[in-house]
């Protein structure tokens, strides 16, 4: 059944019944009124000899900050608002909009004005939510009387839907028919903000009180990703006052580029462009300084290839408690020991001239560094033991020659290079990869902090991965990564690097949460601000059990927060696909979840379109012929492996198909007609999508792995999904 081109804000006009709605014409005459006052005040903020200062330099800055905020305010001059809030506070009614930008109608005034609410305020969240009351700033009680959607495009009123109307009975059903409307839209190149249509429990998600860590769980198309950055954007406003974030110290963490690349998209629309998004291996790397360093995970391809059963639990088990919490404070032990050691025979002791005064002398004995450098490690800082430790010394050298504040500069200068030469003695043998390794290589170092048993240590010692080549290039596997980073975080530091120093991150998001561990955790928690960490993940669609954490108390354990302890916060709904694309997917979820009872927007969509027994290129076409007749320009053919995107590509070519791979983490999305590996299509969705080679052998029935990727396969279309198989289709899908 082709689908009918599916109605968007674009393809909408006033013409349609949906302006019927009585207040049409009211809301018509609003929104002008909004659009002129608007402009008005852009042209105010444009005209440089309007704002001018006392002198030249201040005249200038104002001129500029005007022009910035013109220049804001130009960007939703063509969609003011998309909703209305008429409330009753004190006995007066009052109509409020709600639109993504604030705007404060100066001239206007208070009555009679076209002022905007913005979305992320506490009047805006009113709108989303399903309570009809609240305790306004200023006390009494304000009640809803109504909430109305307005589709507004090109400064043109498009609809008029009432969500909620005291008068008319209450709830009416139009919050779902708005939903519906929308996700009946086309797919983009990039994820989209839903801001608009931003549903009640992912709004309560998203403004979960700021300094919280926070751990959004919801099945796949519930808008975990969607809400987390929605939630950084909501931390941008100025109402989360001391908690308030800013976009360029913040990061956002995806699993791979490709999707980070797609995701990013989003920013602009939130109005949050410079956030960094990046992957967490290329941020450890980067921390580490080893850009080039290859990140392999052995564990995956023992998993996968070995058939060894007591080996493979091995390697699991190993892998998982290379990623336990508790791993912090192994490292810890064994890195303040060997500081220590290496500490035994060093004093130091530095002639210091001083304009004006006798020559003086500072030195500390073995002793002395000793207490120093204990003292060092109680304060754990962020900068690390090797900063610290440095500054410790420097301090004492000031305090004790007792010099003036213009001639520290100098003893500090003179103190240089006899200070960095005992800081090498002392640490310049420790690099986080060998260090790691050295810890992970010795019984004797693993048994430092007393924290691992004599059965830990010996997991840790085996070597079940020995049958697992290594690149010849110098890598680091995933498992053992965060104890790299764990080295690093508490000998150089951790943080975001501000020149050359460390600085905690305002909040950081992680996407996919379920396959990092409770240690990547750890270090993430030490890297950013109290708890100011979003992770959002699905226990149930976890691909690397064996990385990630066994349930989220393990994580809650290691995320302190500055207003409350970590929260675990479950989405229900699922919104991305139809009813038939919804349910073939639950069909494969059940045999490894049983709590894969999600409950979808119940939306009607083509069914599920299977070709088999066949040439499997020619099959691929006519999918995608089919697909684009049914109106789907973007279109997504998953297949299990890289190779198998690549070869089927070239193939296509002649069956007049043209499909882009994207086979490497270094290719990028940007819609049409793609083929992709399913590791690289996770977190990425498409109008339609084409499943190849969706058969048993392909995909074994018998491996739980094998499923969880058939699922994924079959679950990343909005509205249109066929299945290929040259043979016959996966029982599973069949
Ligand atoms: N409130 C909403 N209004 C409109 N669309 C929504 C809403 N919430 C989610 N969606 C849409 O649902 C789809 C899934 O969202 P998203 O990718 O954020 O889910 P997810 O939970 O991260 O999924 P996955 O686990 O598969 O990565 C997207 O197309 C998103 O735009």
């Amino acid at each position: 059944m082709p689908a009918a081109q599916p109605p968007s804000p674009a393809n909408l006009t006033p013409s349609d019944k949906a302006s019927s709605h009585p207040e049409f014409p009211l809301e018509q005459q609003r929104l002008a009124g909004t659009v002129a006052a608007m402009l008005h005040q852009i042209d105010v903020w444009e005209d440089r000899q309007r704002n001018v200062g006392a002198d030249l330099e201040t005249s200038v800055t104002m001129a500029d900050i005007a022009e910035e905020h013109a220049a804001m305010l130009s960007v939703h001059l063509s969609q003011p608002y998309f909703g209305s809030l008429r409330v009753r506070v004190g006995g007066r009614e009052q109509t409020l909009y709600v639109g993504k930008h604030a705007f404060l109608d100066v001239k206007g005034g208070a009555k009679e004005g076209h002022n905007v609410v913005s979305w992320d305020s506490e009047v805006g969240s009113l709108f989303y939510t399903q309570s009809l009351n609240w305790t306004p700033r200023r006390g009494g009680l304000g009640t809803i009387r109504r909430r109305r959607q307005l589709d507004v495009a090109a400064k043109q009123l498009l609809r008029v839907t009432d969500l909620y109307d005291d008068e008319a009975g209450g709830d009416t059903g139009g919050r779902e028919e708005v939903l519906i409307r929308r996700l009946r839209e086309q797919s983009t190149a990039g994820m989209r903000d839903v801001v608009e249509t931003l549903q009640p429990e992912q709004n309560e998600a998203m403004r979960a009180p700021a300094g919280t860590p926070i751990i959004i769980q919801g099945a796949a198309g519930s808008g975990k990703t969607t809400i987390g950055f929605h939630r950084l954007a909501w931390m941008m406003n100025a109402e989360r006052r001391e908690h308030r974030a800013r976009p360029e110290a913040c990061m956002v963490l995806m699993p791979n580029k490709v999707l980070a690349a797609y995701a990013a998209r989003v920013l602009p629309d939130l109005g949050i462009p410079a956030v960094p998004v990046t992957t967490p291996e290329a941020w450890a790397v980067g921390l580490l300084g080893l850009e080039k360093l290859e990140v392999t995970d052995r564990t995956l391809t023992l998993l996968l290839t070995d058939h060894d059963n007591a080996r493979r639990a091995l390697a699991w088990r190993r892998a998982k408690l290379l990623g336990d919490a508790r791993m912090l404070d192994v490292v810890r032990a064994h890195i303040q020991a060997k500081f220590l050691t290496a500490l035994q025979g060093q004093r130091l002791q530095e002639q210091i001239e001083v304009p004006g005064r006798d020559a003086l002398t500072f030195s500390q004995t073995e002793q002395e560094l000793h207490a120093l450098l204990l003292d060092v490690f109680a304060a754990d800082p962020l900068s690390g033991y090797r900063a610290a430790f440095r500054a410790a010394v420097e301090a004492e050298a000031l305090a004790r020659l007792n010099v003036s504040e213009a001639q520290s500069v100098s003893v500090l200068r003179q103190l240089s290079v006899p200070l960095t030469s005992l800081l090498g003695r002392v640490f310049a043998s420790t690099t986080p990869v060998t260090e790691a390794r050295r810890l992970l290589g010795s019984a004797e170092a693993l048994s430092v902090s007393g924290l691992l048993n004599d059965r830990e240590i010996r997991l840790l010692l085996a070597d079940p991965l020995q049958s697992i080549p290594n690149p010849r290039r110098a890598h680091a596997d995933v498992t053992e990564l965060p104890v790299m980073l764990a080295v690093q975080a508490l000998t150089g530091g951790i943080g975001r690097q501000v020149g050359r120093t460390l600085e905690p991150f305002d909040h950081v998001v992680l996407d996919e949460a379920q396959d990092y561990s409770p240690l990547l955790y750890a270090l993430l928690a030490r890297a950013t601000r109290e708890g100011h960490l979003t992770a959002l993940g699905d226990l149930n669609q976890g691909m690397h059990g064996y990385k990630g954490p066994s349930n989220w108390e393990a994580v809650q354990a290691v995320l302190p927060g500055s207003a409350g302890s970590a929260r675990v916060l479950t989405l229900s709904r699922t919104y991305r696909s139809t009813r038939q694309i919804t349910e073939l997917g639950a069909r494969i979820a059940s045999t490894y979840n049983r709590a894969a009872d999600v409950v979808g927007v119940d939306r009607d969509g083509a069914e599920v379109q299977r070709y088999s027994n066949g040439v499997e290129a020619a099959l691929i076409a006519r999918a995608v012929k089919d697909a684009q007749a049914a109106g789907h320009e973007n279109v997504a053919i998953v297949t299990r492996r890289a190779a198998d995107a690549d070869r089927l590509s070239t193939e296509l070519h002649d069956h007049d198909t043209d499909a882009q791979p994207i086979t490497t983490q270094e290719h990028r999305y940007r819609g049409g007609v793609v083929i992709l590996p399913v590791n690289l299509a996770k977190g990425l969705e498409f109008s339609a999508a084409i499943v190849a080679n969706a058969d048993a052998d392909t995909y074994d029935e018998s491996t739980e792995y094998e499923r969880r990727l058939l699922y994924v396969s079959a679950s990343r279309a909005l509205h249109w999904l066929g299945l290929v198989s040259a043979g016959d289709l996966h029982p599973l899908v069949g």
